[in-house]
């Protein structure tokens, strides 16, 4: 038996590599790809099991709501989501108790190990800064993965009572110091030839250390993005990020 899975955002730059992913795992058949409304594949006598949705930030509510009402699970790529999102989408569950959700802002391996081993670091040091770097057709800024990593980071932080960074600057130009996310500075930069990177910098007496992550290419996402469509009707609700399913 195969399960059966959708994907709404088919001809985006993620949306492509997740078709071929899928097309390509034996236990998984790709039964539809949707993008703004086309239907550009449709095996029509079956429907989704599971959606997988990479999107826009301002469509992928309505595509939620959508899967959810027919009680359809999803696995969710797309940036952009706030507690306020969460929330929403916690409470169209509670309506539909048998459908899974998975919203991760990294499907790659390697960036959840990045997030994971910045929430451990961040207790010993007494300052941190993320830097980003997307390719310039990125929508939205902070990423995702930034906007996780830092409140990973805040929380470790919090749990430990550690005091608010030192930081005398005062900006003359505004934005030159970043964007604060619970008290960590976020830079974002767009360049082409990148396509996704971070760096995290942690910061204390005489000691420096940087966490990097690189995705050179977006197959990187893939076996992230497969382990949660294989997953995600086994784990009704909300999950955020993948770090439970590879426990
Ligand atoms: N969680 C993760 O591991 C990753 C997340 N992302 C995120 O995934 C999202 C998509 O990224 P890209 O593929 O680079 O963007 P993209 O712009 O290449 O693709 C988005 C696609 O969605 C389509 N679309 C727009 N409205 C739609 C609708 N209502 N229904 C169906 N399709 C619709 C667009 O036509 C476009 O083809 C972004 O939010 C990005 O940040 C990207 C890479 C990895
Ligand atoms: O838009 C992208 O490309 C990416 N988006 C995600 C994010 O915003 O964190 C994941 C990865 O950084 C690639």
């Amino acid at each position: 038996m195969t399960l059966r899975v959708g994907v709404l955002g088919a001809r985006g730059r993620m949306g492509l590599e997740v078709c071929k992913a899928v097309d390509a795992a034996p236990d998984l058949e790709l039964v539809a790809m949707i993008d703004q409304g086309d239907v550009l594949f449709s095996a029509s006598d079956n429907h989704a099991e599971v959606l997988v949705d990479f999107t826009t930030p301002d469509v992928v509510m309505d595509n939620l709501r959508w899967a959810i009402e027919r009680g359809i699970s999803a696995v969710v790529g797309t940036t952009g989501f706030t507690d306020d999102r969460l929330a929403q989408v916690r409470a169209w569950l509670a309506e539909k108790p048998e459908v899974g959700v998975l919203i991760a802002p990294n499907f790659g391996i390697a960036a959840v190990l990045m997030m994971q081993f910045a929430a451990k670091a961040a207790r010993y040091f007494e300052s941190a800064e993320i830097i980003e770097q997307h390719h310039p057709r990125k929508l939205d800024a902070p990423s995702g993965t930034a906007t996780r990593t830092a409140q990973l980071i805040a929380a470790a932080r919090e749990e430990a009572g550690l005091a608010p960074m030192p930081d005398a600057t005062k900006e003359e130009v505004d934005g030159a110091r970043g964007a604060s996310i619970n008290g960590v500075r976020v830079h974002a930069v767009r360049a082409a030839g990148l396509l996704a990177h971070q760096e995290v910098i942690f910061g204390t007496d005489g000691e420096l250390l940087t966490i990097r992550h690189d995705s050179l290419d977006r197959v990187s996402f893939m076996p992230g993005v497969l382990l949660a469509v294989r997953n995600v009707q086994k784990h009704p609700g909300l999950t955020i990020g993948i770090d439970s399913l590879l426990d």
